[in-house]
């Protein structure tokens, strides 16, 4: 099949890429004409594992290219995938401007029928607007070619992105005619071997399903990073606590491992828009609300840990950071917890010595580089010579089972805040560390 995408950032190449590795014929647009240089010379503007290699081949094989043109990408195309970033807005809401401008271009440059698959996470009764858009320039161009417009989620994880959209656990579809179900059905079939796992609906529901999916996840988090906090307080451990809930199949083990809150690009604007969709309509949604602001909380706990242990000034102290990204196997720093502990040491005088193995760039170039007192470091080790103490926020592999005699050796103290949980099972107080984490 012939297709184009439309946005090219973590959402539109993976997509794409697997698209074209399945055999299709895919043009990734973007209007950020550096990341489509960069792609053209085989440069992926993301770091996403499998990615690369993915990329290269199909541009290879002519499966996959790059445009900043979207008429172009379309000319051919029997669907176009919206694949454009959906932004927290002002007040919470998701910011469409960009969906819509998308909408726009695709009303005055289609040529032939199309399907238009919103894939971007997107309010509901997104869908009509980006219909209307499409008429109103098809209207002025007093051209009746038809076009349905059709609700894709996606629900890949960065860091795991190819894996989620090669072998995903069920493809969403809302859609209002058979056409645009039937051509859906054809795109994605080869990712199910075994059985298909097409989930299709009205355009609505698919549209609420994204939002529902992501809230339920945050509500899971944040109802464990509570849990951890009460745990705290009674003497109770948050990670044998976990172990003994998510036994029960009702509960399940994923995403309740407590930690410093989540971040990335999805979870807190998402559970902010749902918050303010339902705000819009006349409902005040508490528990959405609260989950929000356990995590907000939730981010500065290291933080508050690192106070109670060293008091209220920190002027004259150094941290040592393990851990950049919002989570492990990306580069993305989006609402990462690293950004808000860096800053509250700062504000409280300290100075920061930091290691990721991905994120480091982002990290000079956007989210923290207005931070005067941090030090980007090379390697891990590096970070502790002449810190204070260790503070883990990103459990990326190699921080995993980290030699603790060097450690101990190279920090001023021994003293080490865990966000992630990830050091409770090697004893460290007998190796003679204090040890902060969460929940215990
Ligand atoms: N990142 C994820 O893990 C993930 C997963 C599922 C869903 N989503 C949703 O998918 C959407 C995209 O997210 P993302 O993380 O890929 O965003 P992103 O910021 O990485 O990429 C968006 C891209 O769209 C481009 N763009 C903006 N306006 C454009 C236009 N008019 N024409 C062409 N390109 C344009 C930008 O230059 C950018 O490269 C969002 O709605 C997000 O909520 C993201
Ligand atoms: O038990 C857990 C699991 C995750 N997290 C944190 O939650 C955040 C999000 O993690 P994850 O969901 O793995 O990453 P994302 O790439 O943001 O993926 C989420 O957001 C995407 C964008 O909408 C969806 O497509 C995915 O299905 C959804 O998992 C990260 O900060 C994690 O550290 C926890 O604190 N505890």
């Amino acid at each position: 099949m012939n297709i184009a995408i439309v946005g090219s950032g973590y959402v539109g190449l993976v997509s794409g890429t697997c698209f074209a590795e399945m055999g299709n014929k895919v043009t990734c647009v973007d209007i950020d004409q550096k990341k489509i240089q960069k792609l053209e010379e085989g440069i992926i503007p993301i770091f996403e594992p499998g990615l690369e290699q993915m990329v290269l081949k199909n541009v290879k094989n002519k499966n996959l290219f790059f445009t900043t043109k979207l008429g172009e990408a379309i000319s051919d195309a029997e669907i176009v995938f919206i694949a454009v970033g959906t932004p927290m807005g002002d007040d919470g809401s998701a910011d469409l401007q960009y969906v819509l401008a998308v909408a726009k271009s695709i009303g005055e440059t289609m040529q032939k029928r199309l399907i238009v698959v919103d894939k971007s996470t997107v309010p509901i009764g997104t869908a009509d607007k980006v219909k209307a858009t499409i008429q109103a320039e098809l209207d002025k161009r007093e051209s009746d070619l038809e076009f349905s417009v059709v609700s894709n989620p996606e629900f890949l994880k960065e860091g795991a992105a190819i894996d989620d959209f090669m072998k995903p656990d069920r493809v969403v579809i809302g859609a209002d005619s058979d056409y645009a179900f039937d051509l859906m059905k054809q795109l994605y079939s080869p990712f199910f071997r075994t059985h298909d796992r097409f989930i299709t609906m009205d355009i609505r529901s698919a549209e609420m399903t994204k939002y529902a999916a992501n809230t339920m996840l945050a509500t899971k988090i944040s109802f464990m990073n509570e849990i951890a906090n009460i745990c705290e307080r009674v003497g109770a451990d948050a990670n044998m606590v976990r172990i003994g809930i998510g036994s029960d199949k009702r509960i399940g083990y994923s995403f309740i491992y407590p930690g410093a809150g989540y971040g990335g690009s999805c979870f807190p604007k998402d559970v902010k828009a749902l918050k303010k969709i339902a705000e819009e309509n006349g409902y005040k949604a508490n528990l959405i609300e609260s989950v929000e602001n356990v995590n907000d909380a939730q981010k500065l706990v290291i933080a508050h840990k690192i106070v109670k242990r060293f008091g209220e000034d920190l002027s004259g102290m150094t941290f040592g950071l393990w851990g950049l990204a919002f989570k492990p196997g990306t580069d993305d720093m989006r609402e990462a917890p690293a950004i808000y502990i860096v800053k509250e040491l700062e504000k409280r005088g300290a100075k920061v010595k930091a290691y990721d193995p991905k994120a480091i760039e982002e990290a000079k170039e956007f989210y923290l580089k207005d931070a005067k007192n941090i030090t980007y470091c090379s390697s891990k080790y590096e970070v502790l010579q002449g810190s204070d103490a260790l503070i883990l926020l990103t459990e990326w592999k190699e921080f995993r089972s980290p030699d603790f005699v060097e450690i101990k050796q190279q920090l001023k103290n021994p003293i080490i805040f865990d966000g992630r949980n990830q050091y409770n099972a090697f004893n460290l107080e007998e190796k003679g560390f204090e040890y902060f984490q969460i929940g215990k």
